[in-house]
């Protein structure tokens, strides 16, 4: 049976590998042109890769840097990891084991505190210390029954912007809302372009319009809609799909909200990705107009250094707890650690509440608790009394999201 080997991807060599990243998605194979446009944005560092013994690419990893917001409002250096993907003839003979591994020590040699992806299953990141953070939801508004409540968000207007406006307004405008709640992340200038080909300007489809208030633009909605009228079934109208809402204000939210359920010739407006605790219901003159159609998981995060990660967050208001954390990959991480208000220091006191990485992970931005996770064996409890104190030091009020695709 051939070997594999791992490396860093070099110059000239990225399409071969975005090639095998396709393939590995199902997506069709990447057309001269096409790959002239992403070039920009797939730049080789940041990528390792697994080569046969003719040095042709098998397997791939690929991450870029970003700042994610913690618990406090602090923005953490942390790896956006995206790209991965084995090629079908090469899957479980260990190659994504030796790429994350590979990954992981160069980013703890950076001294990047966090890493970061959204995954295509919910089984394959938890062995590599990862653990989902964020959560969100789908959305369906009945159209006719939904009902803007009086006085609400009519205070700005609403434009359409043209694709090209769209291009060179709304990164600007994003970067007003940078850091509003945990699991926000900053969009750097590599990500935007293959957002806007995918789904403005390569013949995606999808609108933009921009909310402005007193202060001038301050939100945005990118949204398409699909006829689903008939002959026979004229009144069915449109499904309005939202692909991404963000707002500075409340004021731009539900401005922006009283404008989508104003489109006429929709029956239901929908979205994915939409933040747990959005309140649309309590928008609507009647809340059953909004159904949650899913719930999912959306950011995973990995702490890659707890010690930086731990002190980067703020704590909520209850005595310390000493957490022992294991962690296989990166056993620098392995230890106790006394969390609090006060601060997070190393320890060789007795731990009270003992867990992977992953576990602590996904606890870290502030969302689930260490109550729900010890029943199911992800915590050892060691002492009953720490587990309302952790919950209380590390649950946020804020419902974490992170709502940026990568
Ligand atoms: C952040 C992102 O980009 S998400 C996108 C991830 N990519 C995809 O989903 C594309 C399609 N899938 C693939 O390319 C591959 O199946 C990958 C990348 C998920 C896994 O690559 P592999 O090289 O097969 O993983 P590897 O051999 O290292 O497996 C490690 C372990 O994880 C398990 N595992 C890996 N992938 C899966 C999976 N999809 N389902 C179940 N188990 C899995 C293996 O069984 C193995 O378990 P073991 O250690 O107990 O034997």
């Amino acid at each position: 049976m051939s070997e594999f080997h791992v490396r860093a991807v070099a110059e000239g060599e990225q399409r071969a590998c975005l090639q095998v990243l396709e393939e590995a998605l199902h997506a069709k194979p990447i057309a001269d042109e096409a790959w002239a446009k992403m070039a920009p944005s797939w730049p080789a560092e940041g990528k390792f890769a697994a080569f046969d013994d003719h040095d042709t690419p098998v397997g791939i990893t690929s991450s870029f840097d970003v700042e994610l917001t913690v618990p406090g409002g602090r923005k953490l250096l942390t790896a956006a990891v995206d790209g991965v993907g084995v090629r079908a003839d090469w899957t479980r003979r260990g190659i994504l084991t030796t790429l994350m591994a590979v990954q992981l020590e160069d980013f703890a040699a950076r001294g990047v505190p966090l890493a970061a992806l959204h995954a295509s299953e919910g089984v394959i990141y938890g062995r590599f210390g990862y653990g989902p953070a964020t959560f969100c939801k789908g959305i369906s508004v009945e159209r006719p029954r939904a009902q803007v409540r009086d006085g609400v968000g009519r205070d700005g207007a609403v434009r359409i912007v043209t694709p090209a406006e769209a291009v060179e307004r709304v990164p600007a405008l994003y970067n007003r809302f940078e850091g509003t709640r945990p699991g926000f992340t900053t969009r750097p200038a590599q990500w935007w372009p293959g957002f806007f080909d995918r789904v403005v300007t390569g013949g995606g489809g999808y609108r933009v319009a921009i909310h402005s208030g007193p202060d001038g633009d301050d939100g945005f909605v990118v949204y398409q809609t699909v006829d689903m009228r008939d002959r026979q079934a004229p009144e069915r109208g449109a499904l309005l799909d939202i692909r991404e809402l963000q707002a500075a204000t409340p004021e731009a939210w539900a401005g922006l909200w009283r404008f989508l359920l104003s489109v006429d010739l929709v029956s239901a407006v929908a979205g994915r990705g939409r933040p747990l605790d959005e309140p649309i219901a309590g928008l609507l003159t009647d809340p059953r107009a909004v159904n949650t159609t899913e719930v999912m998981d959306d950011l995973w995060v990995r702490l890659v250094d707890v010690l930086a990660a731990l002190r980067g967050r703020t704590y909520g208001a209850a005595e310390p707890v000493v957490l022992e954390v294991l962690d296989k990959q990166l056993p620098h991480n392995n230890g106790r650690y006394a969390v609090g208000q006060d601060g997070v220091e190393r320890t060789t006191a007795e731990p009270e509440l003992r867990l992977d990485v992953a576990t602590l992970s996904s606890l870290y931005l502030g969302h689930g608790f260490f109550a729900d996770l010890a029943p199911a064996g992800h915590v050892e409890v060691l002492d009953e009394a720490a587990v309302d104190r952790a919950d209380t030091l590390f649950h946020t009020a804020r419902v974490p999201w992170c709502g940026t695709f990568f």
